[in-house]
């Protein structure tokens, strides 16, 4: 049997198949992916960040060519619905056993995922993956939920509220001015680019720097790409009736994780930990 609504222990009908699902929605840069990986570590939940599964499947159109989606949409979707998918909460995301991770959040990758994502095929194949990725990453939960908390998942997009888990026991839905978007994904860029600096020096290799983009130009991606998702047909980002909404603008990083986990603690019929929660 199984039941996707998770209740109190001493209420479970199902205790092996109680789940919690959080899901985190928000437009680009604002925070969701390393809010919801720092709130299923602390709960103990599983954790799934979606835009990597759009990410990859745009990886496998660049790749082969595929520039026009309208026209290669049947080939898109075969290459997706044959590829293997592998995406771990403190490691990194695989695609056909290859580690993709930086690859994914080129620039050529950010320009093109909009496009790939508006396709009603393309959505419809990764929905079954992210369901399935989702079952497996809260059977793993189980394993790691120390009893105090049920074993869940949370993932992280833009339409896991409204359209992939909409009876999810927690919708949040996160956002920040867009100045605040674009300075923070400008800040995440410089501190990767400086590590793998860093690393190569060490490793003594003459690397050519790639240009590198000003927060004028960052912000006027990801304004593209928010209209894009706000605006498409299929699965649009919006912020679901039932969801709590969170501009973390003025908040810190610590506040909103610790705002979400003990949002998910009530709901959870359990005590909140945090004196610093909204
Ligand atoms: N409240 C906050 N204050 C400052 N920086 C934040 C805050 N929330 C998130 N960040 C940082 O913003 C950057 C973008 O966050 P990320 O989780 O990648 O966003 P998204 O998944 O929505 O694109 C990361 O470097 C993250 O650490
Ligand atoms: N559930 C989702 C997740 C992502 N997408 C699409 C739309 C987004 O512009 C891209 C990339 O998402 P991602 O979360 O990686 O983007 P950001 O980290 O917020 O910049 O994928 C989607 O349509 N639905």
């Amino acid at each position: 049997m199984f039941c996707r609504r998770w209740r109190p222990i001493s209420t479970a009908i199902c205790h092996q198949a109680r789940a919690f699902t959080i899901a985190i929605d928000g437009p680009a840069a604002s925070g969701k992916s390393s809010t919801a990986r720092a709130v299923a570590l602390e709960l103990g939940l599983g954790y799934i960040d979606s835009g990597s599964i759009y990410r990859c499947a745009t990886l496998l159109a660049l790749r082969n060519k595929i520039s026009d989606i309208d026209a290669r949409h049947a080939d898109l979707i075969g290459l997706i619905s044959h590829s293997k998918f592998d995406i771990r909460i403190l490691r990194n995301v695989w695609l056909n056993n290859e580690d993709v991770s930086k690859e994914i959040r080129c620039a050529d990758v950010n320009r093109f995922v909009a496009e790939i994502a508006r396709d009603a095929g393309v959505r419809a194949e990764v929905l079954k993956i992210q369901r399935s990725v989702a079952a497996n990453a809260e059977k793993k939960s189980a394993a790691a939920a120390d009893g105090t908390t049920p074993n869940g998942v949370v993932m992280d997009g833009r339409d896991i509220g409204s359209a992939v888990f909409p009876n999810a026991e927690l919708k949040v839905y996160l956002d920040a001015s867009a100045m605040a978007r674009a300075i923070r994904r400008w800040d995440q860029m410089n501190s990767a680019r400086n590590a793998q600096g860093k690393r190569s020096e060490e490793d003594g290799a003459q690397t050519e720097k790639p240009a590198y983009p000003t927060v004028e130009e960052i912000a006027r991606e990801i304004e593209e790409r928010d209209y894009a998702d706000i605006n498409r047909a299929h699965s649009p980002l919006r912020i679901a009736p039932d969801a709590v909404v969170i501009d973390n603008t003025n908040l810190t990083f610590e506040q909103q994780v610790h705002t979400i986990s003990d949002l998910a603690r009530e709901r959870m019929g359990i005590p909140r930990k945090h004196e610093d929660s909204i």
